[in-house]
């Protein structure tokens, strides 16, 4: 945990998508080294929300993003990365064809700016074997791999930014108990290195397990906000996420 000091100040960000207001006048700060999760059930905006953070691929219609002391919603994608903000997404993105280290490279080339070429690569291996990949592993073609090794590819790629926050979409979905307990260990240490971490995830135990702070979407809208145990017991997020599932056992 840092000292404090707010890294990202979200400040009452809208977007729409035709009549759908999908993140509706949404604000929350995160502070210097915390891990912050972000609940919600399908379809409350999180992913969205990502999205106009990062600016990949879209910024907010609305409202302002700070991120360490500057406004960064007018900015494109690349300019947002290369000011320290690198982000995962909910499907495992990367290029079948292309190795392992190319798909991590370019990634780099994306978030890393003018660094030079051997800065690069560095860059890259480190984030690589951090991630769990062999030097052997490097020059497979990411077709050969497994789910669970595509999120660490993901992971990597962002990684290899040497980003000051982190923005993980989903890290566990389609993971096995034993990947999850996997992943769960590589983000505390991620944050350990002082990474600022803002975590969406339907695995609820993974969320709950890692956040310190958590704030709960529901159409678009900040439900709730505070710590795990304050979350999990409040009315209104229970009838969010079991009165949903009541209805759909009904
Ligand atoms: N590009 C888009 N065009 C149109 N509608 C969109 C687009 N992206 C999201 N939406 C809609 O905005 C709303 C919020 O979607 P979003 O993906 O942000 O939710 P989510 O909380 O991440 O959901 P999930 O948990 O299912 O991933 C949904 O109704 C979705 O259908």
């Amino acid at each position: 945990m840092g000292d404090g000091t707010i890294l990202i100040d979200v400040d009452g960000v809208s977007k729409s998508f035709g009549d759908l207001r999908a993140v509706d006048q949404v604000s929350f700060q995160v502070a210097e080294g915390q891990i912050f999760g972000i609940a919600g059930p399908n379809g409350s905006g999180k992913s969205t929300l990502f999205n106009i953070v990062t600016g990949i691929p879209f910024r907010p219609d609305s409202g302002k993003v700070r991120f360490a002391g500057r406004e960064i919603q007018g900015l494109r994608g690349h300019e947002i990365a290369q000011a320290g903000l690198a982000r995962t997404f909910q499907r495992e993105t990367s290029f079948d064809s292309l190795s392992v280290f190319e798909n991590a490279l370019l990634g780099v080339t994306y978030g890393l700016g003018q660094r030079g070429a051997a800065a690069r690569r560095d860059a890259v291996a480190e984030a690589l074997a951090f991630t769990g990949f062999s030097d052997a592993d490097f020059d497979l073609p990411a077709a050969a791999l497994s789910v669970y090794q595509r999120k660490c590819l993901m992971l990597a790629s962002a990684l290899a930014m040497q980003p000051r926050m982190l923005l993980l979409d989903e890290p566990a979905s389609s993971l096995t108990r034993p990947e999850i307990e996997t992943t769960i260990t590589l983000i505390r240490q991620i944050a350990a290195r002082g990474v600022t971490i803002l975590l969406i995830e339907h695995v609820l135990a993974l969320l709950l397990t890692l956040s310190e702070h958590l704030l709960v979407l529901n159409q678009g809208q900040i439900l709730a906000e505070g710590t795990p145990d304050e979350v999990v017991k409040n009315p209104l997020v229970i009838e969010a996420y079991l009165g949903r599932r009541k209805q759909a056992a009904a």
